[in-house]
This record gives structure tokens, C-alpha cells and sequence, in this order.
């Protein structure tokens, strides 16, 4: 089926498969936050929530996961937002996306490489657009960060260093569903595709430790230390991990200054991005603006759809750092979706057979730039949320 048209003036309509609690909590009312975005429709294993979140966003259509199918035949939406566990992405992505229905997909895009390959495929073959909730990618004092490393403000960049820790209630889908729900698909893609993103680079080795902590009934390393080998001696390294007080922290280290930026991967109320460089030895504090990521990430996401930017543009090659060469306008990013989920697989055999595990050399792509900054006010709470389980424990 060919692509989804939506005019010039008309918002974007969205179908959210899934209302656990990001969508709950944070898509849904960042929605409320765009001018060119609305929601219409509610796809979810839980008819309470259904009937629930129709009535509080103003008479939502409403499906079950048997109805995917006939939904994708309706009138009712022409994007979906995924906001299903891991494993679950491609099962909704792959159908939406050869229907002609533009998808915005949570992280990780899926669990496996071939996961991600058919994702892609799908979008190539039927035009549809596809997106990996990047949420950072919008962010204004992320993107003012990489672009500061990419013009050379620490001079060149060698070292990556990152801590990101939520105490996961033992409740959660996340708990009991092995490796694929763990820390490192879960939270690791946060510093792996931040790392990616400032050295311009793809990593050719990977190295990890895990530790389960024995005071959890976690059934997967809970705890997990990554280092990656990047082209040209560079090196990062992060820390992922369920079972500690909260902490989310990078540290960019270049032959001629730091950027060291806390908090770095969270949102929230109170939550702006902020930094300290210390550049020539002088040290200097970026407060950054509490922005609506959801809002911002699905407002350029849809602004893409109603101009019909080409896919095509979604890829455009980056220049390694220092290299004199112009940037090419780029759009989307699935291609970054599976780059990540490559890593992140190799991570896994790492842990299990203990021994590092190189990855083939692949140029990098550029992804992240100014014209997808967004800077909407952070939405109210709802004032109700159904059924939906708290990752952080209390
Ligand atoms: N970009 C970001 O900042 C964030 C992204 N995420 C991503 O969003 C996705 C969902 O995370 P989150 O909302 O926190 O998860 P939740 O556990 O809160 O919700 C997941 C929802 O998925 C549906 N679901 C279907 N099958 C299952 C199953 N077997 N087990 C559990 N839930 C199931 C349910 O919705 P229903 O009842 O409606 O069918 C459930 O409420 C993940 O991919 C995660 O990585 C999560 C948090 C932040
Ligand atoms: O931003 C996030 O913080 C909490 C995590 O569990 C979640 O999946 C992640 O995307």
C-alpha cells in the first residue's frame, strides 16, 4: 500500500499501540503539546484502558491487538506511535508499516538485527516513514552538544564515559523477561547511541562484564559494564544497571577540553539537560531548559510526514571529526535504530561467552541535527493513569 498523505494544515493522526506507561504518562499528554499532531485512536490488550483513555482523550477509537489488522483497514489514523516491550516492535511495526502507516517507534527498535532489517524493509517497500523515538535527538541542549563536539570546541574527541541506573521495581515487564528486557537494551541504548552520535564513529570492538546482584530475582545480568573500541584508538565505556539509586551522567573527554552533562538521558518535571565544559581550563555551567521530549520528538516526526520528506534522507554520511566536508540535510533514523540494537546483541554474547566480540567496520551515518530542535513546554500530568505499572521503584 503506498504512504499516507496528510495535507498541508491537517495534524498528523495517531493510533498509540500499547498504553503502559511511557505512553500513559508521557506520549499521550506530550501530544497535547504540538501543533500539527492529534490522537485518535488507542490499540491495547486491556479493554478498561480502552474505554478509560477514549473517554479522557476526547472518544479514542478503540482496539484490541486482534483487531490490528482491521484497524490497519479503517480511516481512523495514519501513524502509529509502539510502545510495546522490546520483543514486541516488530510485530506492530513491520504490518503498520507495509499498510502505508508512518511509525513512530520506541527504543530499542526491536531485539534482534533481522528484527530491525524486516522493520526497515517494510518502510522501504510501501514509503511509509519510520522513526525510532529518539527523544533525545529534539532535545536542545543534547543537540547543542554534539554539534559543539562536531565543530571542535574540546578539540578532538578520544573518551566517552556514562553511568545511567534506575531501580527497577520488581513489577515491572522489565523484571522476568531475560536479557531483552534488561539494562543494557533498555537504558544502553542511551549512551551507545550518544557515544555514536559525538565520536560520528560506529564501534568495531565490543567488551562487557555483567553481575547479577544477589539481593534480586532478576533473571538476567541486572548490572552490566560495556566497553566499546571505536576506529582510531578512541574508546567508550558505560554503565548500565537496575539495582542502584537513580544516576544519569556522561563525561566527553577531548584533547582540548570536557563536557560533562548530568542529567543526561531522564525528562521530567524539574528535568533540564545541563552541562559543565571546562575548555582550556576554564570551567563554565549550561543550565538546560525542562523540555517536553515526547511532544518534541513527535512534532518533527509528524512535520516530516506532511512534507513528504524522502526516507532516502534519513542515512546521509557524516564526516569523521576534523575531516573539512558538508553535511548533507538529513531526516529520519532508522538506520541509527539498527546500529544500536547491533551493539547491543553483541554486548549480549559478549556476557556469554565472556570473550570480546569485534563488529564489522560499517561508515557512519549522520543522525541529529538542528531543524529537529523542539522546545515545547513540558505537558501537565494526566489526571488519571489505568493500569499502568511504575518502572522506577518508589
Ligand atoms: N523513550 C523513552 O523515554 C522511553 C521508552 N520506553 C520504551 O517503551 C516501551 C514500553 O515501555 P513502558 O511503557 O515503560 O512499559 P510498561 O510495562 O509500562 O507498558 C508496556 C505495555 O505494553 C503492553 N504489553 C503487551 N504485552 C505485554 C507483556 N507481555 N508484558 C507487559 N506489557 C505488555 C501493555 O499495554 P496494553 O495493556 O495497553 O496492551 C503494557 O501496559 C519499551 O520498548 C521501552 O523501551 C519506555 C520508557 C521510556
Ligand atoms: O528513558 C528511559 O528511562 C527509563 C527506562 O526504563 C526507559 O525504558 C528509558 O527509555
Amino acid at each position: 500500500m503506498p504512504a499516507k498523505i496528510v495535507a498541508e494544515g491537517n495534524k498528523v493522526r495517531y493510533a498509540v499501540v500499547a498504553a503502559g506507561s511511557i505512553s500513559q504518562e508521557a506520549w499521550m499528554p506530550g501530544v497535547g503539546q504540538t501543533t500539527n499532531s492529534s490522537i485518535t485512536a488507542i490499540i491495547t490488550s486491556d479493554p478498561e484502558k480502552g474505554r478509560e483513555l477514549s473517554k479522557l482523550y476526547g472518544g479514542l477509537k478503540y482496539y484490541s491487538y486482534e483487531e490490528f489488522d482491521q484497524a490497519l483497514k479503517e480511516d481512523t489514523f495514519d501513524a502509529l506511535y509502539i510502545a510495546t516491550p522490546n520483543w514486541m516492535h516488530r510485530q506492530f511495526a513491520e504490518p503498520a508499516l507495509l499498510a502505508g502507516f508512518h511509525v513512530l517507534l520506541e527504543k530499542p527498535m526491536e531485539v534482534t538485527e533481522d528484527d530491525c532489517k524486516a522493520i526497515n524493509a517494510a518502510a522501504e517497500k510501501s514509503g511509509a516513514k519510520l522513526m525510532i523515538a529518539y527523544r533525545l535527538h529534539c532535545e536542545p541542549s543534547t543537540v547543542e552538544i554534539v554539534n559543539r563536539v562536531r565543530r571542535g570546541d574540546i578539540g578532538d574527541p578520544r573518551m566517552f564515559n556514562s553511568t545511567f541506573v534506575i531501580p527497577l521495581d520488581e513489577k515491572n515487564h522489565r523484571a522476568k523477561n531475560g536479557y531483552h528486557a534488561g539494562p543494557v537494551p533498555d537504558m544502553g541504548t542511551y549512551p551507545i547511541n550518544a557515544c555514536r552520535t559525538i565520536f560520528g564513529m560506529e564501534p568495531i570492538e565490543v567488551f562487557a562484564v555483567g553481575t547479577k546482584t544477589p539481593t534480586k530475582d532478576f533473571n538476567f545480568h541486572d548490572t552490566v559494564s560495556v566497553t566499546l573500541k571505536f576506529p582510531n584508538e578512541r574508546v567508550a565505556h558505560f554503565l548500565v544497571s537496575y539495582s542502584a539509586t537513580l544516576v544519569n551522567r556522561y563525561t566527553v573527554v577531548g584533547t582540548q577540553g570536557e563536557f560533562n552533562v548530568d542529567p543526561c538521558f531522564v525528562y521530567g518535571p524539574g528535568v533540564g539537560i545541563s552541562y559543565t565544559s571546562t575548555i582550556d581550563g576554564k570551567t563554565e555551567t549550561h543550565k538546560g531548559p525542562v523540555v517536553d521530549h515526547f511532544g518534541g520528538q513527535t512534532d518533527y516526526f509528524s512535520k516530516c510526514i506532511i512534507e513528504e520528506r524522502p526516507q532516502s534522507q534519513t542515512d546521509t554520511k557524516v564526516r569523521n571529526i576534523g575531516e573539512d566536508s558538508i553535511y548533507n540535510e538529513p531526516i529520519l533514523k532508522a538506520g541509527t535504530g539498527w546500529r544500536d540494537v547491533r551493539v547491543i546483541v553483541a554486548v549480549k554474547r559478549a556476557l556469554e561467552t565472556g570473550q570480546p566480540q569485534k563488529l564489522e567496520e560499517i561508515e557512519s551515518r549522520r543522525h541529529m541535527t538542528e531543524d529537529q530542535v523542539r522546545k515545547f513546554n513540558l505537558a501537565k500530568p494526566p489526571s488519571k493513569v489505568i493500569n499502568a505499572a511504575a518502572p522506577i521503584k518508589n
